[in-house]
Parts: C-alpha cells; structure tokens; sequence
C-alpha cells in the first residue's frame, strides 16, 4: 500500500461543489466517485450531474430527501451513463428528469463495489485504486463546524451524510484520511475534511468505515 495517496494531484477531481439546502449529498459523492474512475480511465476530467440523478433516479433515490450511493450507481449503468454537469446543471431542488439528449456525451460504468465493512485497510487499498463514495454520521456540531485539522469527533451516531474520500496520509504523526465534502469551499479546509484514521475503532471516526463503496469502469 503507497504511503500516501492524494487523487486531486492526480487531477481526478473537479473543484469542491454545494449541495446547498437539499439533502442530495448521496449524488455529490456518487458523482465524485464517478468523475474519479472516469479521469482515471480516460485521462479527462469531466464535471458530471448530480441534477440527473435528483431528478430520474427516484425509485430508490429521493432527491432532497436523500438517498443511497449505491442505489445511484445502479442507476447510472441502468441509465446508460450520467450527463456532464455542463449538458444537465444543478439547480439544488428536484425537477423534471430531462429526456437522454442525442447527441450529448454521456459517461458510463460497468458496475460498482461495497467496500468491506469495518474495515479500514480495505478502504485504504480501494483508495489507492481511485476515489471512493463514502457514507457518515456528520450530525454533530463538531462536524458541522469542522474548521481544519485532523477530525476524530465527536459525531452523531448514525449515518446520515456522504462524502468522497479522495487520499490518505500523514501529518506531524496524525494519519488521516482526505474526504471532499459538498458543503462550498467555505467549509472546513477549503470544502474538504482530514480525519483520523488508525483509531482502533472497527467502525471507524463518525462510523466511515460502515458504508462505502466505489464505481467500476472495464
Ligand atoms: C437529511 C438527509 C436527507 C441528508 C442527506 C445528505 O445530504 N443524507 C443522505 O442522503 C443519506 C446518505 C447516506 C450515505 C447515509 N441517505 C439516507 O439517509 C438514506 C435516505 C433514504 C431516503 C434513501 N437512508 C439511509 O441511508 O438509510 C439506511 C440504509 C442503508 C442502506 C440501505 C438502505 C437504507
């Protein structure tokens, strides 16, 4: 396992974005996820759509009302691929679900991967692989308010938020890992968050380690 590993020197993530007042981060880390295999695989970095999702994946997905990685992932190779963020922008609020475009490009995936629970090596080997979606009890204040730092709670007691863990490493002895949050640029370290790994607990800081996973692109 590399020492450390940080996708966004890799240019295989796009600027931090804002959910703003609507409970879509499930689409936000689906699509980072997204944008990272596909950077990988082919080498351009293309902005995806969370809209597309809000709005056509909604038997499982609930828009504003939340939703589930995994259930995105499953859409998106379902729905042929996912529209760039360009071809269908996001507008922080359910809408219609726009009809495919025919000449728009659309990117796809072949599948997708839980990584193991309760497992934080896993996670660590996935994340060497690629970016990796990530769910988290991120109802605390001390969460909300996150300003810098290498995070180790405290946090709410259950799932109910999603980020994109983009690397992993070491700061003056502290190892974290490094999640893009979809929060704006404003919040914690210029809209992303270091927290402690190595901790000891099978579930990991703010339960982490208890449902991720990841697309894959053959
Ligand atoms: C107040 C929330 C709507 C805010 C948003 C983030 O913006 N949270 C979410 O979207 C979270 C993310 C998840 C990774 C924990 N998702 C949720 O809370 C979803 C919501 C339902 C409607 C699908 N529920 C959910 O995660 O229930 C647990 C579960 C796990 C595995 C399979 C089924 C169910």
């Amino acid at each position: 396992l590399p020492w450390a590993v940080d996708w966004r020197y890799k240019g295989a993530v796009t600027p931090v974005k804002n959910q703003g007042k609507c409970g879509s981060c499930w689409a936000f880390s689906t699509v980072a996820a997204v944008e990272g295999i596909n950077q990988i695989d082919t080498g351009k970095l293309v902005s995806l759509s969370e809209q597309e999702l809000m709005d056509c994946d909604t038997t499982l997905d609930h828009g504003c009302g939340g939703g589930i990685m995994d259930f995105a992932f499953a859409f998106i190779m379902g729905n042929q691929g996912i529209h760039t963020e360009e071809d269908y922008p996001y507008l922080m609020e359910e809408g219609y679900c726009k009809e495919r475009q025919p000449h728009a490009s659309v990117v796809t995936i072949t599948g997708y991967e839980d990584v193991p629970e309760n497992s934080e090596i896993s996670l660590l080997k996935a994340l060497a692989h690629q970016p990796v979606s990530v769910g988290i009890a991120a109802g605390s204040r001390d969460f909300q308010f996150y300003k810098g730092g290498v995070f180790d709670g405290a946090c709410s007691d259950e799932l109910d938020h999603a980020l994109t863990a983009v690397g992993y490493g070491s700061s003056y002895g502290q190892d974290y890992i490094v999640m893009k949050n979809s929060w704006g640029k404003n919040w914690g370290e210029q809209g992303y968050v270091r927290i402690k790994r190595g901790t000891g607990k099978p579930e990991g800081v703010c339960a982490i380690y208890t449902m991720a996973s990841y697309p894959v692109k053959n």
